[in-house]
Parts: C-alpha cells; sequence; structure tokens
C-alpha cells in the first residue's frame, strides 16, 4: 500500500533530522583516500564534492572525517539546477571552482555518477567498493578502482588518454 504522500514527507524529515545528528557515527575515510586526494591537491587538481545529499550534510560529514578542507567546494543537492544523474550536477560542480570540463575526472560509486559523467561527456572511474545498486562494472566506468591507492595512477591514465584523443581529433580534422 502506498504511503500518503504527506506521511512520507514527515517520515523523510525524521530521518534527515536523526541522520544530521548521528553522520558520521559509522563512517571513517576509506583506506588511502585521503592521501590520493593531497597528491592530487599538491599537483594542482581541484577537488570538487558533487552529492546528491544536501550541501549542510555533506559538509558536516566531511568535517567529522577530517576530509571538508581538501576540497575546493561542495555542491550537494540544493546547490545545483538538476541532481545527478543530470550532467547540470557535474558541469556546475566544475564550473563553481574554475575547473576545466575537458581535464574533468568523475570519480564515483554508483549509477547516478555514472549517469552524469556520460551525460556530460567526462570520463569516469567508479570504486568497487561502494554504496551502489548495481554492481559498479556493470556501469562500464572508464577504470573500476578496488583501492583508493590507485587512484592518482587512474587519473593520470585518462589524462593522458583525453590528451591523445584530442591530438588525434586534430590530426583527422
Ligand atoms: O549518500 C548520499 O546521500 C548520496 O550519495 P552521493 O554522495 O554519492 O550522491
Amino acid at each position: 500500500m502506498p504511503v500518503p504522500a504527506t506521511f512520507a514527507a514527515t517520515l523523510f524529515e525524521r530521518f534527515i533530522v536523526y541522520y544530521s545528528a548521528h553522520i558520521a557515527d559509522n563512517s571513517h575515510p576509506f583506506a588511502g583516500v585521503i592521501a590520493a586526494l593531497a597528491v592530487l591537491k599538491a599537483a594542482g587538481a581541484k577537488l570538487v564534492v558533487c552529492t546528491n545529499k544536501p550541501t549542510a550534510l555533506s559538509r558536516s560529514l566531511l568535517t567529522k572525517l577530517g576530509m571538508v578542507d581538501m576540497f575546493d567546494d561542495i555542491l550537494g543537492i540544493d546547490a545545483v539546477t538538476a541532481a545527478k544523474p543530470d550532467a547540470a550536477h557535474l558541469i556546475e560542480a566544475v564550473r563553481a571552482v574554475g575547473g576545466n570540463l575537458n581535464r574533468a575526472i568523475m570519480v564515483g560509486d554508483a549509477g547516478p555518477d555514472a549517469g552524469a559523467a556520460r551525460a556530460a561527456g567526462i570520463p569516469l572511474i567508479l570504486v568497487d567498493f561502494g554504496y551502489s545498486e548495481i554492481p559498479a562494472i556493470q556501469l562500464a566506468p572508464d577504470i573500476l578502482l578496488r583501492h583508493f591507492g590507485d587512484l592518482v595512477d587512474a587519473c593520470l591514465t585518462l589524462l593522458d588518454s583525453a590528451r591523445v584523443d584530442s591530438s588525434t581529433a586534430g590530426i583527422s580534422a
């Protein structure tokens, strides 16, 4: 039996209150992610969070995990004109930090991440240890990551192949 919309809204509000109070109770950074992001940041990469969480909750989580300062910005579902899997979320996130869409890479774990990357024409790295109803491999990422220790190499591989693609396009033109 469907739940009436007003009741569903009440339940959702209660969930958000509870979730806000317990957002990092059982959360911790995946192994290797902080080191990998630090290398990318030191190399000049802009790091932006593109999440379907409300921005404030994402900021709260990342603050509690000691990671908030790693990111140039956080764009949650309330900060964009259309959420993942819409391309707009990713495009607006890249623009918000002054990034270059031709050099952007999406790193995610689930269908909305894959959909946004494909819609925006941005290369896609998916981890195979995230929270996804569909196994990440079935979402056909350009690179499937088994450990964040491989993230920097994966980014370099994608950036190199983007350079080869554009020079090839230049030759055929
Ligand atoms: O976990 C969520 O609330 C949303 O997931 P996302 O951050 O991958 O968009």
